[in-house]
């Protein structure tokens, strides 16, 4: 079956702040979103990539590419004013329509080879694939009147990405008029009543958001690089 990933990577980062836009960041010398492509590229060759940018940062990416001397094929298509809209620009732009797509934060760079896999797998079987993961902490729900309750936690899970699709469902999904409870593809599918499924995220699957993360994505690529005794 055919293969796509969007990479959406259209936003600011106005919470990472900074004069650079949280995807080009350097992650041990290389921008957060080449190693991303990189994840993808290294679980299946054939899967067509495509990067999803503001259109006003496409000279940067370009230079990017070239200084880095980076060899990964992809495409590139130009970004929205949302979310929702960067992934819907990149859904159209795919070059084929019987198949799968994994739709991917590019700021999520440390997803492992095994969750895309395992997300391709789900959406093959079920239609769709979702990661997340379990919480670590007690968590309490907020009332309006500045009480608070006692939630089980065991019945919540944290959101991720890679959220993958059949194809030609996700794209008929996406044809619907932007709701506020659109946060992610999920909420996208079920809207046309459709159940997704859920397959287990990786817990360092941290979508890099505010400047400790990228503390923690330093730490998380040295750790990758100290040989295992
Ligand atoms: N118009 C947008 C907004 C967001 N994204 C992408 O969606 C992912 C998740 O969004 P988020 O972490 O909120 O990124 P930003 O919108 O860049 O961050 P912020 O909200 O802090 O400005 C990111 O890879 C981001 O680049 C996108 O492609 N197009
Ligand atoms: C898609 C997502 O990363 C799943 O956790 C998340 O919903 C994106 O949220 P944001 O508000 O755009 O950061």
């Amino acid at each position: 079956m055919k293969k796509a990933a969007v990479l959406v990577a259209g936003g600011k980062g106005t919470r990472m702040g900074g004069s650079i836009s949280k995807q080009y960041l350097p992650i041990a010398g290389k921008p957060v979103l080449m190693h991303t492509l990189e994840v993808f590229y290294r679980v299946d060759p054939s899967i067509e990539l495509i990067v999803v940018l503001p259109e006003s940062d496409f000279e940067l990416w370009e230079e990017l590419v070239k200084n880095h001397q980076f060899t990964v094929p992809h495409h590139r298509v130009a970004g929205g004013n949302s979310r929702f809209q960067s992934v819907r620009n990149g859904l159209k732009s795919i070059s084929f329509d019987e198949g799968l797509v994994a739709i991917h934060d590019a700021v999520r760079p440390f997803v492992k080879e095994e969750v895309v896999a395992a997300s391709f797998e789900e959406a093959a079987r079920s239609g769709s694939a979702i990661a997340v993961v379990a919480l670590k902490d007690s968590i309490r729900k907020l009332t309006d009147d500045g009480k608070s309750f006692f939630q089980e936690r065991q019945y919540f899970r944290l959101v991720q990405t890679p959220q993958t699709f059949q194809l030609a469902k996700i794209r008929k999904a996406f044809q619907v008029t932007e709701l506020p409870q659109f946060t992610d593809d999920a909420t996208v599918y079920e809207h046309q009543g459709w159940q997704v499924s859920l397959i287990p995220g990786n817990p360092e699957n941290i979508k890099l958001t505010t400047p400790e993360d990228m503390v923690y994505a330093d730490f998380l690529i040295n750790l990758s690089k100290t040989p295992k005794i």
